[in-house]
């Protein structure tokens, strides 16, 4: 039997997949490499196509066992989804749609969710628990609310089991140094001020410095991506040994400014790093801070590598090793 990964040749993807083979699994991987790189996916598990093609979904469905799916594909930049919301609602309500359609054709009952953060919208209390009102400030928070809610209803209709996972800020690579995070365009803070540090770029621009935040600048809770890979894993565990899935906040629980991931970096890199501020993001919540205590009691999730600094340094490995990052994307 294997786990379909859909956009598993992006970032986050592409070291779940890691972590899946680590732990023994047969994996086949469904991207459109839109957005990802053909290099990070093991050699043989890529096919490549679009999540919304059901001809080709029945194939692979004919072709492999597929005993659970996680559902990386979409898109997933705030900004661009505020200007862009149909192109959003397409490729992530429509495409989550067409995939549960042909999954419970062939009575596959498993699947993994990446959700967001951004189902919240501006949060009512600091930490931020899966029980809280979900109300996004931008149309990329409501896709994904939208395809839990879908999910809801596919779980009393077929029996389709779900874990939605809302990771809060991704960040880091692999300790290998092998795979990392780049994106085209990049919009990510984290790997944008590391192109600072590269030289590739003049300045990190801050977007807003007026929230209400100690010092104006937005808040976020930055979870190590390898962190996140074995979420996957243990909600895998989950529906296979409970037969139950949820809702799970994936996050240290600790918030840090733009402008205290700008000092940490300078600190982790040597590198002066000069900022300016500039007008904010459309959609941007000022806070988001994860309680992950229901991932801990109830997948027995617990992040290992929490610190901002290590977080900074494993992505600064990655992107020293790999200045212009994968060499095989599409865009190139
Ligand atoms: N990066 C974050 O901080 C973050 C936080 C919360 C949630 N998420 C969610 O996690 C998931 C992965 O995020 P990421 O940062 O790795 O993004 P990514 O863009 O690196 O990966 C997405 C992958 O999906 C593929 N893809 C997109 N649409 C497709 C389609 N219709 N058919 C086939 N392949 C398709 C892309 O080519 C890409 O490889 C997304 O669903 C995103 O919404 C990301
Ligand atoms: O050049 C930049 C880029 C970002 N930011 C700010 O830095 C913070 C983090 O931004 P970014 O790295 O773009 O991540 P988010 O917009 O917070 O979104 C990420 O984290 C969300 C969960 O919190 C996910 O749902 C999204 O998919 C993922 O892109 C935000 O306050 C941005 O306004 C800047 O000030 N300057």
């Amino acid at each position: 039997m294997a786990i379909l990964v859909t956009g598993g040749a992006g970032y986050i993807g592409s070291h779940t997949v890691r972590e899946l083979l680590e732990q023994g699994e047969k994996v086949v991987v469904l991207d459109n490499l839109c957005k990802g790189h053909a290099a990070v996916v093991p050699e043989g598990l890529l096919v490549r196509g679009d999540v919304q093609d059901k001809e080709l979904l029945h194939r692979l469905f004919r072709r492999y066992e597929i005993e659970a799916v996680i559902h990386f594909a979409a898109f997933s930049l705030v900004g661009e989804s505020v200007q862009e919301p149909l192109k959003y609602y397409e490729n992530n309500v429509v495409t989550a749609q067409r995939l549960l359609t042909v999954m419970q054709e062939y009575g596959i009952k498993k699947f993994v969710l990446s959700s967001t953060a951004a189902t919240y919208g501006d949060p009512q209390g600091i930490p931020i628990q899966e029980t809280d009102p979900t109300i996004p400030t931008n149309p990329y928070g409501e896709t994904k609310l939208a395809i839990e809610k879908m999910l809801r209803w596919c779980d009393v209709a077929y029996g389709i089991k779900s874990v939605a996972l809302r990771y809060f800020n991704a960040a880091g690579a692999h300790p290998e140094g092998d795979i990392g995070e780049d994106h085209r365009p990049e919009s990510h803070l984290i790997p944008l001020i590391l192109q600072v540090a590269l030289g590739q770029r003049d300045t990190i621009s801050i977007y807003g410095d007026d929230y209400e935040t100690q010092d104006g600048t937005c808040i976020r809770d930055y979870i190590h991506v390898m962190d996140l890979a074995q979420a996957h894993w243990l909600a895998l565990k989950l529906l296979r040994e409970k037969g139950t899935g949820g809702i799970y906040n994936l996050g240290n629980g600790q918030g840090f400014s733009v402008k205290e991931v700008i000092a940490r970096t300078r600190a982790v890199t040597g590198h002066p790093i000069p900022s300016r501020v500039s007008a904010r993001r459309a959609g941007d919540p000022a806070v988001l801070v994860a309680s992950a205590a229901k991932a801990e009691s109830e997948l027995g999730w617990r992040p290992k590598h929490s610190g901002l600094g290590e977080i900074i340094a494993s992505a600064w490995n990655w992107h020293r090793r790999h200045p212009s990052g994968f060499a095989d994307h599409e865009a190139d």
